[in-house]
């Protein structure tokens, strides 16, 4: 772990052994800290924020330094993405992908360090100035699941450091390995001792630390939502900020009206992309009457031909689920779904190919007959599995595709643009994709309406998310008042 500007055990001496989920290898030993770990963190953490070493340098200067991770992420990215698919058994070619957009994050936020000078406003008050600035929070713990290891940190941890914060780091103790890596390139970029800090370890312990600690001034938590229900009340014993990246139950919606080929090749994308292990996963495929037999035997020849496999071979379309803990959990949703009625029209097994049997797979699976009520529509798989539903007019498609208690992301599939703007309007999601699923970018914030979470990631309010506003005002001509007499 890297505390104060040291790497260090942990204080228990814990290790903890990683596992490739490909083929349950262990492929590296780590240190598995615990609260008192995150404790020294925390005070480190704390001193550096108070010396104002860090906080106090110019935007332009934390920019450069900001910039300069970049650089060097650039510069080590394939074996960045060497690790993330070890440690995840994603494809390399997304991992690939994953850290060309993580570089293009920490460029982002760099570039946005020095852009906020603050702002005078108008004083309703004579002789008097007011102006509005913007300071970093403080201490921030950072919290990140396995899924996307380092692209969730790198969405925290730019913003955090290019605002001027200090932070603790905890990656999900499953996939800590490109976390650690990044803060061996933090080290060399060279930030002031206890600027940078990271505490592996399980959430229970290193986790909770964070979200309780009275000298952490901020928790930003990526993950589950019942963890996220957790933090919140762990972390009001001293009401800090709070950011919470939760899931989704993401609805696709498809027109009759939609070019056909992109639709059926974008639904499949949606939902089984890194084995549907995305918060935005398109997982509730909501189809226009008309064009559903047609579009569902489509999606159940092209779901067949998916690929599983090693990461590292090209040919991989889809490597396996991160853990055998959470493909019991799949497998256990595919059993309510069945027993709710929703007919499996392809998948809902184990592969059976021997080369197969050593990783977490599971097989593209699909439901159709799906109603809103059933279980499987609406709570968050996150494995490759998806819902059918049917509409019949623009209204139903609407109705369904905002009944649920998530509100990350969704999409909408048609050739007339007035409607799909009109249908964008009315989505109660933090982000609305037409004719397309899943871009996201530095420069687009990224979030969730109602139980998706709290705040924004990315874009101009993913830093703002990591300062304090200030009104600062100034009378310019003192002189008593005399409200009460002298
Ligand atoms: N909205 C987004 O942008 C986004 C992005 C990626 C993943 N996710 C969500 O993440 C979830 C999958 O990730 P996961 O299984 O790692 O989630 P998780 O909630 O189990 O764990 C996430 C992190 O929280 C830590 N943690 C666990 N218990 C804790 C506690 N009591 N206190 C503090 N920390 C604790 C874990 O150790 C891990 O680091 C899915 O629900 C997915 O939708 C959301
Ligand atoms: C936010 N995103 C889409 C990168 C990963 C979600 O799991």
């Amino acid at each position: 772990m890297y505390i104060n500007g040291a790497w260090v055990n942990a204080a228990s001496e814990k290790v903890r052994d990683i596992i490739n989920p490909f083929n349950q290898e262990v492929i590296a030993q780590v240190a598995e800290g615990d609260a008192e770990d995150a404790k020294f963190a925390i005070a480190a953490a704390r001193e550096a924020f108070d010396n104002g070493e860090w906080s106090d340098t110019p935007g332009a200067e934390r920019g450069q330094k900001v910039f300069r991770i970049a650089e060097l992420i650039e510069r080590d990215k394939e074996e960045l993405a060497e690790l993330e698919t070890l440690d995840t058994g994603k494809t390399l070619e997304e991992s690939r992908a994953d850290m060309e957009d993580i570089a293009g994050v920490f460029r982002y936020f760099a570039g946005l360090a020095d852009k906020d000078g603050g702002e005078v406003i108008e004083s309703p008050i004579p002789d008097s100035q007011s102006k509005v600035v913007r300071e970093p929070v403080g201490v921030c713990g950072q919290i990140t699941p396995w899924n996307y290891p380092l692209l969730q940190a790198a969405w925290k941890i730019a913003p955090a450091l290019a605002a001027g914060n200090t932070i603790v780091l905890k990656p999900s103790e499953i996939t800590p390995l490109t976390t650690l890596k990044v803060t061996e390139l933090m080290e060399e970029t060279g930030f002031p001792k206890g600027v940078v800090n990271l505490v592996m370890g399980p959430g229970a312990t290193v986790g909770n630390e964070l979200a309780e600690s009275h000298d952490v001034d901020l928790i930003s938590f990526t993950g589950g939502i019942e963890t996220g229900k957790r933090i919140m009340q762990t972390a009001s014993g001293n009401v800090k900020n709070i950011a919470l990246e939760l899931g989704g139950k993401n609805p696709n919606i498809v027109f009759a009206d939609a070019d056909f080929e992109t639709a059926v090749d974008q639904a499949l994308n949606a939902v089984f992309f890194h084995a549907g292990q995305v918060c935005s996963a398109g997982a509730r495929l909501i189809l226009e009457d008309s064009i559903h037999d047609r579009f569902v035997e489509e999606l159940k020849k092209r779901a067949e031909r998916i690929k599983l496999g090693n990461g590292f071979d090209e040919d991989t379309q889809s490597g396996p689920l991160i853990s055998a803990e959470h493909r019991e959990k799949v497998e256990n949703y595919v059993e309510i779904g069945k027993e709710e009625g929703a007919k499996l029209l392809v998948g809902g097994a184990r592969p059976e190919n021997p080369e197969l049997q050593d990783g977490f797979f599971y097989l593209p699976t699909i439901f159709t007959e799906c109603t809103t009520d059933m279980r499987i529509v609406q709570e968050e798989v996150f494995g490759p599995v998806l819902t059918i539903e049917r509409f019949q007019t623009e209204e139903e498609s609407v109705k369904l595709a905002n009944d649920s208690i998530y509100g990350l992301a969704g999409a909408v599939f048609t050739k007339d643009i007035d409607k799909a703007e009109r249908i964008a309007g009315k989505l109660r999601m933090g982000t609305v994709w037409i004719n397309d699923f899943h871009p996201y970018f530095a420069q687009a914030p990224w979030g969730g309406y109602k139980q998706s979470g709290i705040g924004r990631e990315l874009g101009k309010p993913g830093l703002e998310e990591y300062t304090e506003t200030k009104h600062i005002f100034r009378n310019v001509n003192p002189e008593p008042i005399h409200w009460f007499k002298a």
